[in-house]
């Protein structure tokens, strides 16, 4: 039975990266997927603004919608302090898969735990079931027509406080546009928009960074 595109990065990765290292395993997967196969990774130039956001904030506890393979996942935990955690939701079991073998051979296991399941399910159950009070962090790069909805439903779960940081990525392409407008109509966030490209292309997108207020 032929590979995925998921299966022939994560090889491609598990056969040129360094084993336990970070940083190789986010590098061979944009070298992949640049020369190779595009895929949606959030990629370099929007990681960058990623790790600017992790840097700034320093989460102890970070979430995650959508892992796909793992990029951002491991990304993102690379630059987590000691004892610090992320959560990262993914609604493709395959994916799922995909991922977990992704952040292991990254060696970041210890620092992120994979959830499979919709978000809109998952979510509610983050208290009592994943004992977190409140989020720091959230990163969103799932469904685009999720990101108000999910938003909406962080804030009901009360796992928002003041000074949470959301990212959200694709703002341009392919888009969030009742996201966007939710959050800067909203006077409870406050909002920056960074101008970058769609991963691998030459083709504009934005990330938004929108920061509750309580
Ligand atoms: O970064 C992303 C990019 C695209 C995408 C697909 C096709 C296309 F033509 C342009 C952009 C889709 C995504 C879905 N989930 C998360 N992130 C994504
Ligand atoms: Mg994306």
């Amino acid at each position: 039975m032929n590979q995925s595109k998921e299966e022939r990065i994560l090889n491609f990765v598990l056969q040129h990266a360094v084993r336990g290292d970070p940083q190789s395993v986010v590098d061979h997967i944009d070298k992949y997927c640049s020369q190779k196969e595009w895929a949606m990774n959030v990629g370099a130039e929007k990681g960058l603004i990623l790790d600017k956001t992790v840097e700034e904030v320093k989460p102890s506890i970070s979430l995650e919608l959508g892992t796909y393979c793992g990029y951002s996942a491991v990304r993102i935990a690379r630059l987590l302090k000691p004892n610090a955690h992320l959560i990262t939701i993914e609604f493709n079991p395959t994916y799922a898969a995909i991922a977990k073998q992704m952040i292991e051979f990254a060696g970041v296991q210890d620092k992120v735990k994979i959830l499979e399941g919709p978000a809109e399910e998952i979510i509610p159950q983050l208290k009592k079931k994943h004992e977190v009070e409140t989020l720091d962090f959230v990163f969103l790069d799932h469904w685009k027509e999720r990101y108000k909805p999910d938003t909406v439903l962080l804030e009901e779960c009360g796992l928002l406080r003041r000074g949470t940081v959301l990212l959200a990525d694709n703002i341009i392409c392919p888009g969030a546009p009742d996201f966007l407008s939710y959050v800067r109509n909203n006077n409870r966030f406050e909002c920056t928009n960074y101008l970058s490209h769609l991963e691998y292309l030459k083709v504009e997108d934005a990330m938004e960074k929108a920061v509750f207020l309580g």
